[in-house]
């Protein structure tokens, strides 16, 4: 057989596979649209959304998946899929920290999928408020980087809101050199946002040592700027080079190749067990010798893994502390209820922030 006759044979079978996808993706569309109605006649009133059953199946995507196809991009593809059924269900409205073309907003569609609608708040706080007064289901908000730490102000909105921790989504942080110049060396001012800035410091002492720093809201306001002259250039990611028109200097200029900001979904319920959780509590006790280790011997104890501690000023005195915990399992889980149960009666501030799935994709 010649190659074009195998090449014409190849592209038949290719038809005629995605004619049985077509009909396969139809026909869990319409399962999709019996369960919503089944929600409506159960939970009336409710969203649809349900993350512990999106991470179980896209974990069971993953586990199963028999290649060629690599196991990340097969969960991206049913991460749209799922996406494309919850939007006939009932389209979800998700605040992110804005302007358009954010990390954040990328954080948004990676854990949602792009059929949700994505709506750009100024300010973290703003996304709280906006959450708590149901303009949106949800929100997305960074809550630390691999680099530069925790974003303080996510955590201190958790001391006074009542909202939950609904998920969690990690995303590699690439960020670029961009601008309308053709060449590095014309570049007189950056613009890009504080965190951006000590990402890349290393590489700008290096390129651009002279260039003036300008710490501006977001990196998509910096590349907004950034369109103002030739001689100006912005650090941000590549969603901002294409909204804007800027032209990519240089690619990949963070320090650490492995820059990863972690991002919480917000929402105003947690999520039921889905087999693979996380807790996040807000804690603290009396300002004395072992008051910290006592408060923590119940997880110990119960043998719970505790992923991260991080210390904040309580707003209610001088040197009075809170204590963000996160760990590894669902509070419904009973060593971690039993746990619960210890250090409500033992803390002076007690208040589990959620029970969500650990990041899948
Ligand atoms: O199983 C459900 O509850 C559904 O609504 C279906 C479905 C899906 O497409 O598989 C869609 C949205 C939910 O977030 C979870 C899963």
């Amino acid at each position: 057989m010649d190659a074009a006759t195998r090449l014409a044979d190849i592209r038949q079978r290719i038809d005629a596979i995605d004619s049985q996808l077509l009909a396969l993706l139809s026909e869990r569309a319409r399962c999709a649209q019996t369960v919503a109605e089944i929600k409506a006649d159960t939970v009336p009133g409710s969203h649809y959304y349900r993350p512990e059953r999106e991470a179980e199946i896209l974990r069971r995507i993953k586990a199963d998946n028999p290649g060629p196809l690599d196991g990340e991009e097969v969960a991206r593809l049913f991460r749209e899929i799922m996406s494309a059924c919850l939007a006939l269900e009932k389209p979800l409205a998700v605040g992110y920290l804005g302007p358009e073309g954010t990390f954040t907003q990328a954080a948004a569609l990676k854990h949602f999928g792009h059929s949700v609608h994505t709506l750009p708040f100024g300010t973290i706080g703003d996304i709280f408020r906006e959450v708590e007064a149901g303009s949106c289901q949800f929100g997305v908000v960074p809550v630390e980087n691999s680099t530069e730490g925790v974003i303080n102000h996510t955590l201190d909105m958790f001391l006074q809101s009542p909202l939950r921790i609904v998920g969690e989504v990690t995303l590699r942080i690439h960020q670029h050199l961009m601008s309308q110049a053709g060449v590095v060396t014309a570049i007189k001012r950056i613009f890009s946002h504080q965190q951006s800035f000590a990402q890349c410091r290393a590489w700008l002492d290096r390129h651009l040592p002279n260039a003036e720093r300008i710490p501006v809201g977001s990196n998509a306001e910096a590349a907004r700027r950034a369109t103002e002259s030739t001689d100006c250039a912005a650090i941000a990611g590549e969603a901002a080079a294409e909204l804007y028109c800027l032209r990519i200097l240089a690619n990949r200029i963070e320090d650490d190749p492995g820059n990863t900001t972690r991002f919480l979904i917000i929402g105003k319920e947690d999520a039921p067990a889905s087999g693979r959780d996380k807790t996040s509590l807000l804690l603290s006790c009396r300002n004395e010798a072992g008051g910290l280790y006592r408060l923590l011997t119940p997880f110990a104890e119960q043998q719970i893994s505790m992923t991260r501690i991080e210390s904040r000023p309580s707003r209610q005195g001088i040197w009075d502390y809170v204590f963000f915990v996160d760990l590894s399992g669902h509070r419904t889980d009973p060593p971690i209820a039993a746990a619960l149960e210890q250090l409500k009666a033992a803390a002076n501030l007690f208040k589990i922030l959620g029970s969500y799935p650990e990041a899948v994709l």
